[in-house]
């Protein structure tokens, strides 16, 4: 039996979680936190999870935790989730981190995106970026692994065959992306009440949104190009899923079977990466791990779709992918629904 912590469960991301987890029959759920002194059972928390589940949510520290759990998943919101973390590992606790804190590996760029000091820089840089279908051999390994940002694993996941074979111009691509209010956490915010951004799409975070530099920094990686996009995201009045338009720049004319063959073997034997023929939609991936790729054309722009569930293969769904590769499970358990 392997022993999991959910730190953050009354959140979104946490009952994805949850209900992956228990599709695996030899991980046991031993903790779930949160800061209300109530304890409340889950399934106060998440109706859902009514007669699934026998836990209450408790407010645990770190040393609490790791009495109990050999792996934590900390879904709590950046900031927070490094101000546990070091000391869960110094606890010889295993952790997924789905927060965006050890994503960057330069404190300064940290700080310049995110407006917070990092509290534990020397980490930035060796931990493991969490996307198994661009490095799955170094999470075995790990006993940290930083989650991808699901606009940005959309996004990436969408681009890094055509980097990885230099077929596009490493500067100005531009990603449109579209993600559903769950994106936005579980915690009230104006701009996400129902009478707000209902029947009504905008953009945010123009020019000035935190995926930018970890887009850029992965899709480097990949290519070995310094890679610079032009990254905007929406919102719009849906629960859940990601849409992610994007227009890289051919160096040269190629044609689109030559690039899908081009994705069909950067992807071969990767299970939750699909190369489809048709426009992607996001009803198709929701509640899956899925993330669904497709080329297309217009005159000479060529134009990439991609489209996942931001909770589960933004999310929840790669953390537990993650977590497989870690504890020794075939990658896919509890992620084929
Ligand atoms: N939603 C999504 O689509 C995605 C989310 N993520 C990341 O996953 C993590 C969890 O996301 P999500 O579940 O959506 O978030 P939620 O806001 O739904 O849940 C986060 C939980 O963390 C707990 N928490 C602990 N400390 C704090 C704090 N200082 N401020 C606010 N909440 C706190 C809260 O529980 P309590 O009040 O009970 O203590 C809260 O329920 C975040 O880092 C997020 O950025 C990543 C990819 C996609
Ligand atoms: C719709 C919405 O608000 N989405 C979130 C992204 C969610 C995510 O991936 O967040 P992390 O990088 O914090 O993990 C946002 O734009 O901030």
């Amino acid at each position: 039996m392997t022993k999991v912590a959910i730190m953050g469960a009354t959140g979104y991301a946490a009952l994805e979680l949850i209900k992956i987890l228990l599709r695996n029959p030899e991980v046991e759920i031993v903790a779930l936190t949160t800061r209300s002194e109530e304890a409340p059972h889950i399934s106060e928390i998440h109706h859902c999870l009514e007669g699934r589940l026998d836990l209450r949510c408790e407010n645990l520290s770190p040393a609490e935790i790791a009495e109990r759990a050999d792996f934590v998943f900390c879904a709590l919101p950046h900031v927070a989730s490094m101000e546990v973390i070091p000391d869960l590992l110094a606890d010889g606790c295993r952790v997924v981190d789905l927060s965006a804190d050890y994503r960057l590996s330069d404190p300064a760029v940290y700080e310049q995106w995110y407006h917070h000091v990092h509290i534990d820089p020397t980490r930035l840089g060796s931990t493991v970026y969490g996307l198994p279908e661009l490095w799955a051999e170094k999470i075995p390994g790990a006993d940290l692994i930083a989650n991808p940002g699901c606009y940005t694993s959309t996004a990436i996941l969408g681009l890094a065959p055509l980097l990885a074979n230099s077929l596009v111009e490493p500067t100005g691509i531009i990603i449109d992306a579209k993600s559903g209010v769950s994106g936005a956490g579980r915690k009230p915010k104006l701009g996400t009440l129902y009478p707000e951004c209902n029947e009504s799409i905008t953009a945010y975070g123009v020019g000035t949104h935190r995926h930018t530099p970890e887009i850029e920094e992965i899709l480097t990686t990949v290519g070995g190009a310094d890679v610079k996009v032009t990254f905007t995201p929406h919102l719009t009045p849906m629960n859940r899923g990601i849409l992610a338009t994007m227009y890289p720049r051919l160096k040269e004319d190629t044609s689109l079977d030559h690039l899908k063959d081009v994705y069909r073997s950067y992807y071969e034997g990767k299970p939750f990466v699909r190369i489809i023929d048709r426009v992607p939609t996001t009803k198709d991936v929701a509640g899956t791990n899925y993330c669904d790729i497709s080329l297309q054309s217009a005159g000479n722009q060529l134009i990439v779709f991609s489209a996942t569930d931001n909770l589960i293969k933004g999310a929840a769904g790669v953390a537990v992918q993650n977590f497989n590769l870690m504890a020794g499970y075939p990658e896919t358990t509890g992620l084929i629904v």
